[in-house]
């Protein structure tokens, strides 16, 4: 996927906050990209308009060939649903129901997914399926939303601080689980984190500061999940 010259302002009674000063960003097929940056850097905001949940002020969009840049909304909620899968800080689970019901939420309106156990098991939860999320921990929580998000079979997959709200053990089961799911399905994925360590499990880290994209790195070696520390 591809989005050239990004900018977002978002206007606040008269105050206007560019959030994105014109930003490219590639993603290839199966990679996995993790971008890093301060606190109101923008790094939300570009993951929004990427994942098809926000508009660009101005600049171009583009995914696998199709223009999404003039996509009226049901073509965005359409892009969406087919290709895309998202990952938030905390993870909006259904509390009355099982790991494998809320994973059956979506596969039962996608084209072609997985079966929830399947979902479940890639995440290492195959265990867990019929426990409900106040029986599971915060990680086995966030990796049921991960199951969640890839029993559709996305081909890119939005993760905004997916580990934001665990420590760091609990935290390396949640990338290990991303990290399988990246090779395993060669899901295309960008990591959002402030959290330096976590940019040695990608292929190419990404800095952002004041709406721009500032550094571009690519590690000698990807590292394993566990082999990271933070
Ligand atoms: N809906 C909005 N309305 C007004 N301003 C916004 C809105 N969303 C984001 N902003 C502003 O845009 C800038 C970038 O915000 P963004 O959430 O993208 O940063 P971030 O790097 O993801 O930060 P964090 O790590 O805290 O999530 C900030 O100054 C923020 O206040």
């Amino acid at each position: 996927m591809e989005g050239k010259g990004l900018e977002r302002t978002f206007m606040t009674g008269e105050v206007a906050v560019r959030a994105l000063r014109g930003v490219d960003i590639t993603l290839a097929r199966g990679e996995l990209v993790v971008l890093l940056g301060h606190s109101g850097s923008g790094k939300s905001t570009l993951l929004n308009i990427l994942g098809g949940l926000d508009r660009a002020t101005s600049g171009s969009l583009q995914f696998e060939g199709k223009d999404l840049t003039h996509a009226n909304d049901a073509e965005l909620t359409r892009y969406r649903r087919r290709s895309v899968g998202f990952v938030f800080q905390f993870y909006n689970l259904v509390a009355g129901l099982t790991a494998r019901e809320n994973v059956s939420l979506v596969t039962e309106i996608a084209n072609h997914p997985m079966k929830p156990d399947e979902a479940l098991e890639l995440v290492g939860l195959g265990e867990r399926v019929k426990h409900f999320p106040a029986q599971l921990s915060g990680g086995e929580q966030q990796r049921v939303a991960v199951a969640r998000a890839i029993a559709k079979r996305p081909q890119i997959l939005f993760c905004d601080e997916p580990t934001g709200a665990l420590d760091s053990a609990t935290g390396i089961h949640v990338l290990e689980a991303l990290d399988r799911v990246n090779r395993e399905l060669s899901t295309t994925m960008l990591i959002i984190t402030h959290n330096v360590g976590i940019g040695d499990i990608a292929d190419r880290v990404l800095r952002m500061q004041d709406g721009e994209i500032i550094e571009e790195t690519k590690p000698n070696r990807r590292l394993k999940p566990a082999e990271i520390s933070w």
